[in-house]
């Protein structure tokens, strides 16, 4: 039987600049392991807000988040960033690579920050998922000298070095070309057989087409959830 791994109960989320903005409205959702959801909606529905929500990238909220059977909401910080650490991984449609560090520095990053394991380790790991997403001849090149297409499969292996337990990604194919848009479900499709369970935000409805399941939001609120 598949397990819960994510729990979002009432969740209502207001900026206060200038003005009040309430732009979560009591939004309550499950997600199964091995589930590869799509969150979809207009612009300014608030997709990204809920998916930092999450992702525990923002704390500042009401109601309640569970991973993996832990309460995250209200961890204290450093509790906080290694649970992140350890259990989410991460893809911005803006890759947030290091330009000036290699492929394979970057990819190793979040795992020296986690200082689980010895570099020689770290190394080889980072390698192994460079190599699944079909970059490992370019580990030793500078990030920035990368395609974007490339540089966005960097940022997928750079989130999946300390084995997550969910993958979130907000737009991470926003930036591409179809070609590499297909390439990006391909690997997300193949990441789901293995298992991992994926949240993302996207545009893209050939691409949430081939998901799971879709979750449509409209002001603030999931309107559609199948
Ligand atoms: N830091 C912030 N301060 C104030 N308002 C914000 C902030 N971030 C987002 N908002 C507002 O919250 C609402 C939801 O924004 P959000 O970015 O979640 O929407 P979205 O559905 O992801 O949009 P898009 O598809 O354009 O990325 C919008 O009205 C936006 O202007």
């Amino acid at each position: 039987m598949s397990q819960q791994v994510l729990k979002a109960e009432k969740l209502n989320k207001y900026f206060h600049e200038p003005d009040t903005i309430h732009v979560l409205h009591d939004i309550s959702m499950s997600v199964e392991e091995g589930e590869f959801v799509s969150i979809m909606g207009k612009s300014g529905s608030g997709k990204s807000t809920l998916l930092y929500l999450l992702s525990t990238l923002d704390t500042q909220y009401e109601g309640t988040v569970d991973i993996n059977g832990t309460r995250v909401t209200g961890l204290p910080e450093n509790a906080m960033a290694r649970f992140r650490n350890e259990y989410i991984g991460f893809v911005f449609q803006f890759h947030f690579l290091l330009p000036e560090f290699t492929a394979l520095e970057n990819v190793m990053l979040p795992a020296l920050k986690l200082g689980k394991r010895d570099h020689g380790a770290i190394e080889q790991q980072a390698m192994e998922k460079l190599r699944k997403m079909d970059l490992h001849q370019y580990a030793h090149k500078l990030s920035g000298k990368l395609s974007g297409g490339q540089q966005q499969r960097v940022a997928i292996a750079r989130a999946l070095i300390n084995d997550p337990r969910i993958i979130m990604a907000d737009e991470p194919t926003g930036n591409l070309d179809s070609a590499n848009t297909a390439n990006i479900f391909d690997i997300f499709n193949g990441l789901v057989q293995d298992g991992n369970t994926i949240i993302v935000v996207t545009h893209d409805h050939d691409f949430a087409r081939k998901s799971t399941r879709i979750l449509e939001m409209a002001d603030g609120r999931i309107c559609t959830n199948g």
